[in-house]
């Protein structure tokens, strides 16, 4: 779809989204929704891990700043040729730490956060549950003990992973309607 058709699909402006929050919270499954109803650039940011990042995450290890550094990069610089296409973009990345998203949004980046919010309760079962995925359920606490809740001075947007997808999908484009 072209950037023109999808603003007339939906009335909207192009936004450039970072689905954000620990594993199992719900980032791609809200990120793939959104990039298929408004017609947006999507990417999975756990496919712009550096190989040893995920052999580390496969193997119950969590993964360091270090770590992090090379894939926040890759991220920013997916983000900012989107930016510079004009065209709306999702993209997936935990992006636990303030000074991560800072480095998601240096060079003055026009970048808005979605944090998906999930009980730690509810997010143990759901990666208990799920099969052919690389992170295991063992790394939970790890994840969460490592995100920094975005704060009202960042630009962010907070829906709940307890709802229905669908849900949180009509409650975002609505309020991207509503903010034009
Ligand atoms: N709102 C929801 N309610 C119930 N289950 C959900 C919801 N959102 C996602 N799930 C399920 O929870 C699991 C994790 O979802 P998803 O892969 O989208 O999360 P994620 O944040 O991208 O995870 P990761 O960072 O580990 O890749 C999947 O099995 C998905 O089907
Ligand atoms: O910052 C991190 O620790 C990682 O990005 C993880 O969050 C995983 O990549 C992702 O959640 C896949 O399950």
């Amino acid at each position: 779809m072209t950037v023109a058709a999808a603003r007339v699909k939906m009335g909207l402006e192009p936004r450039f989204l970072v689905i954000m929050g620990v594993s199992g919270t719900g980032k791609t499954t809200i990120a793939t929704g959104l990039a298929t109803r408004l017609g947006w650039h999507f990417q999975e940011g756990d496919a712009l891990h550096p190989p040893a990042n995920v052999e580390k995450m496969s193997t119950g290890q969590p993964l360091t700043d270090a770590d992090r550094a090379p894939w926040l990069a890759l991220c920013h610089d997916w983000l900012r040729a989107q930016v510079e296409a004009g065209h709306g973009a999702v993209l997936t990345c935990s992006a636990l730490k303030r000074a991560y998203r800072e480095q998601l949004r240096a060079n003055g980046l026009p970048i808005e956060f979605v944090h998906i919010d999930t009980s730690a309760t509810e997010l143990a079962a759901r990666l208990e549950r799920r099969e052919g995925h690389f992170m295991p359920a063992s790394l939970l606490p790890s994840q969460l003990a490592t995100l920094e809740v975005p704060g009202d001075d960042e630009p962010v947007i907070r829906v709940s992973g307890e709802k229905h997808p669908d849900v949180v999908l009509e409650e975002l484009i609505r309020h991207f309607q509503t903010e034009g």
